[in-house]
């Protein structure tokens, strides 16, 4: 066995404490060992985390990894135009070496910024998996399987492929791929296709992840037509499972709350895109208090505009306080605890906490900073002060993939002027910018 020492530095506990302690992994098993507070541990490497706090990746668990390549490419625009107008038309022109390139730009962006685990749903996934595999982060992916548009064979075509990339794909890169059936949302995928290939995934084991009450716009449609409220729709089509997580929440009455709590299915909320896409506030204090699992994403980088979860957890604090107009909602222990355990919980990964055990999917933040002192509270910082250009190390799956600032899976310059050239491209195809 081979271990990995982090020492010198504090650690933060799954109970929120904050103590002065050295982490032991385990490199091989990818888990941690020991939390040891007497600080007696010695390992084959070591990484320094003098200055700094010790503390679980941060789990991204709703984005489009590769719509990095659209970043500024089309801004301040409600979800449908902005879709419509101009995301779709972009992204038809995106071949697989684009996706690559626009996963790759994404991944070191997450591993700079201390994401560790993300879920990702996108089309050219082999891409998206093989960015993964060579850069040694962790993610849940899927295809998103969207019919409106297509005939009937090419809507049935996009939902098969996705069942199809959820088996190919499960365990993929030494187990820290896993995969989910990931139709678009309720309003972009035919009933009838949507009930068989939930149908199957709940047969094959196979998780499903979608977009869901994101804005009134794709809310009121369900309501007169089918006379009931999306999420009831989406248990009805038998999509409300215990390993099944949506993104957004956001226009959400309680009987779907509480429908989400009963079902334990888990929320992602995306502040940022709802914020700049002025879909809404998602009642998230409300869907705590029912005991709701709400994790947090940066969803697509196009609408965001950055994959940097310690932003995501910041607003998140920040939006819950202005939907409950309560200054006391969403305090930075609940936001903090969305980005580790609740994402983890999300993505069905034993991670998001620092004990033996669990995944060792870790960071460490630089506590040595103008902006961050003085430390009353190292919880409050990680809410509302740090950002993701204070991490130092990211170990993922027990191996360091961030040393000091550097990257060491991915060569970063030559990824910057990859998705350079790539985005350029696609942006002079579709007659952009
Ligand atoms: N197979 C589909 C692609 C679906 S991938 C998932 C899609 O979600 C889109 N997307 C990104 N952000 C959001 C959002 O906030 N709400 C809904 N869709 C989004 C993204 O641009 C991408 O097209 C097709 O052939 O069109
Ligand atoms: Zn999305």
């Amino acid at each position: 066995m081979s271990t990995l020492a982090i020492t010198g530095g504090r650690v933060l506990l799954p109970d929120l404490r904050v103590v002065e302690a050295d982490v032991l992994v385990d490199a091989d098993a990818g888990e941690v060992l020991d939390v040891d507070e007497s600080r007696e541990v010695a390992g084959d490497d070591d990484l320094d985390a003098s200055g700094g706090l010790v503390m679980p990746g941060l789990v991204n668990a709703h984005t489009h990894v590769a719509m990095t390549l659209l970043r500024g490419y089309a801004d301040d625009k409600p979800l449908d135009a902005w879709l419509q107008e101009d995301i779709w038309p972009a992204e038809a022109e995106f071949g697989p070496r684009d996706v690559r390139a626009g996963a790759d730009l994404g991944i070191l962006e997450m591993v700079k910024t201390g994401t560790t685990a993300f879920a990702d749903m996108y089309f050219h996934v082999p891409e998206v998996v093989d960015a993964v595999r060579e850069s040694g982060v962790r993610a849940r992916v899927g295809h998103g399987a969207v019919t409106v548009g297509k005939d009937d064979e090419g809507a049935r075509a996009d939902v098969e492929e996705s069942l199809d990339v959820a088996r190919e794909f499960q365990g993929a890169a030494d187990g820290r791929v896993s995969t989910a059936l990931m139709p678009h949302s309720l309003t972009t995928v035919d009933e009838a296709l949507l009930r068989e290939a939930v149908e199957t995934a709940r047969e094959e084991g196979i998780p499903v992840h979608f977009h869901a009450n994101e804005t009134l716009d794709e809310v009121d449609p369900i309501v007169s037509e089918r006379d009931e409220r999306p999420l009831a729709y989406a248990d009805d089509v038998g999509m409300l499972g215990e390993t099944d997580f949506c993104a957004h929440g956001v226009h959400v009455d309680d009987a779907e709350i509480e429908l989400l709590a009963e079902r334990d299915t888990a929320v992602v909320h995306c502040p940022a895109s709802n914020m700049k896409l002025a879909s809404g506030m998602a009642p998230v204090q409300a869907m705590l208090d029912a005991g709701v699992t709400v994790a947090l994403g940066t969803d697509g980088a196009a609408s965001n505009n950055d994959l940097d979860a310690f932003d995501e957890l910041r607003d998140a604090a920040m939006l819950g306080k202005l939907a409950a107009d309560d200054a006391s909602a969403v305090p930075a222990e609940a936001a903090v605890r969305m980005a580790t355990e609740g994402g983890a919980d999300a993505l069905g990964i034993p991670a998001g906490r620092v004990e033996a055990g669990a995944l060792a999917d870790l960071v460490v933040v630089d506590f040595d900073e103008p902006h961050l002192t003085p430390a009353h509270d190292p919880v409050s910082h990680l809410a509302y002060a740090v950002t993701g250009s204070d991490v130092r190390h990211t170990v993922c799956d027990g191996r360091v993939l961030m040393r000091d600032r550097q990257v060491l899976t991915m060569d970063e310059s030559k990824v910057l002027a990859r998705a350079r050239d790539r985005a350029r491209a696609v942006a002079d195809r579709a007659g952009g910018e």
